[in-house]
């Protein structure tokens, strides 16, 4: 049995993340077997939660918040209970009204279901299953398979021509920055801390240097799932992995001003705002992992504008 009580790390001290257990897809095919349908799927999200986050900009992006809803769990994870992500009177699981956690969703798939119970949970109100619960497959599917519903179907965020720069780029920041501010955070040893910080910040500034040069990530002209991928950590950096994970060298803010600019023009494209929710982001993380911030104080600075304007259009002219 999975141990869901506290981020798992090996001898070493390092955080090691779990592994994804529904990995099923929908696919624009008469063959298969979720096919993409308006009011069919449900997700389930985490506000503070960068992973899940991706998901809800990806519905934002595309135009397909009208075709698959979304609800909110609690926001506090209550590590020590083990009982992982719950549903509340605040937070309830517009589905299934009696169920007070998630891992009652994820039992409806495997009644005796005992691993890591995670967000972002996409699941099929017909059915009644989970198709997928790893983020970086959910948002392939929803940029490619519900084009037919979308109200953005031509906005590819993966397209062939720049696929294997994306690949190649991921591959990089998940480890570094994504799951970097945790391996920090979550490390219990100086040495695992030492190494995820130095990723982090020789991350950073890798990103910092392609910015300084073109408007997005891999394209000058257009976004892609790079940059979404990317920016769902680098908007929670200043507010919590700063300080939270330890990532102290330096400041988005403060530091790197293409960064800076980059997260405020993601911020204010139409939509996108509304999906974020600094205070819920911020109770989640100082709140809930008590194993490293024991006394549950939520820091209350830093003072960050995300609305001013970002200054990055003239890139696009080069
Ligand atoms: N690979 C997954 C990771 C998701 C993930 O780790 N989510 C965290 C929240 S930020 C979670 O639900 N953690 C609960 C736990 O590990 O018990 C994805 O990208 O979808």
């Amino acid at each position: 049995m999975a141990d869901t009580k506290n981020p798992i790390t090996n001898v070493k001290g390092e955080f090691i993340r779990g592994v994804t257990a529904f990995r099923n897809w929908i696919k624009d095919e008469p063959s298969a077997e979720y096919q993409p349908e308006a009011n069919r799927y449900h997700l389930y999200v985490a506000l503070a939660c960068p992973w899940a986050h991706r998901t809800l900009v990806l519905l934002k992006l595309k135009g397909l918040d009208h075709v698959i809803s979304y609800s909110t769990v609690d926001t506090l994870l209550e590590f020590e209970k083990g009982c992982g992500w719950a549903f509340g009177e605040k937070y309830p699981d517009p589905h299934h009204p009696t169920f007070t956690h998630l891992k009652d969703v994820y039992k409806l798939n495997e009644s005796d279901y005992n691993g890591r119970v995670t967000v972002p949970v996409l699941f099929d109100l017909k059915t009644q299953k989970i198709v997928n619960n790893e983020s970086s497959e959910i948002i392939r599917m929803l940029n490619s398979e519900f084009n037919k519903l979308a109200r953005h179907p031509d906005l590819d965020l993966y397209s062939e021509s720049l696929r294997s720069r994306i690949d190649e780029l991921n591959e990089q920041v998940y480890p570094k920055l994504n799951n970097g501010v945790y391996r920090a955070g979550f490390a219990k040893s100086q040495e695992a801390y030492n190494n995820a910080y130095e990723d982090v910040f020789s991350m950073l500034d890798i990103l910092e240097n392609i910015l300084s040069k073109q408007r997005y990530l891999i394209d000058n002209k257009q976004i892609t799932e790079a940059d979404v991928r990317a920016w769902t950590t680098l908007l929670r950096f200043d507010p919590v992995y700063v300080t939270h994970f330890k990532c102290n060298k330096k400041m988005i803010s403060k530091d790197y001003p293409n960064l800076f600019g980059f997260v405020r023009e993601i911020y204010q494209i139409d939509g996108i705002k509304e999906t974020v929710n600094l205070d819920e982001i911020k109770k989640h993380y100082f709140a809930s992992h008590l194993m490293i911030n024991p006394t549950g104080i939520i820091p209350r600075g830093p003072e960050i504008n995300y609305d001013l304007p970002h200054g990055r259009d003239h890139l696009q002219q080069k």
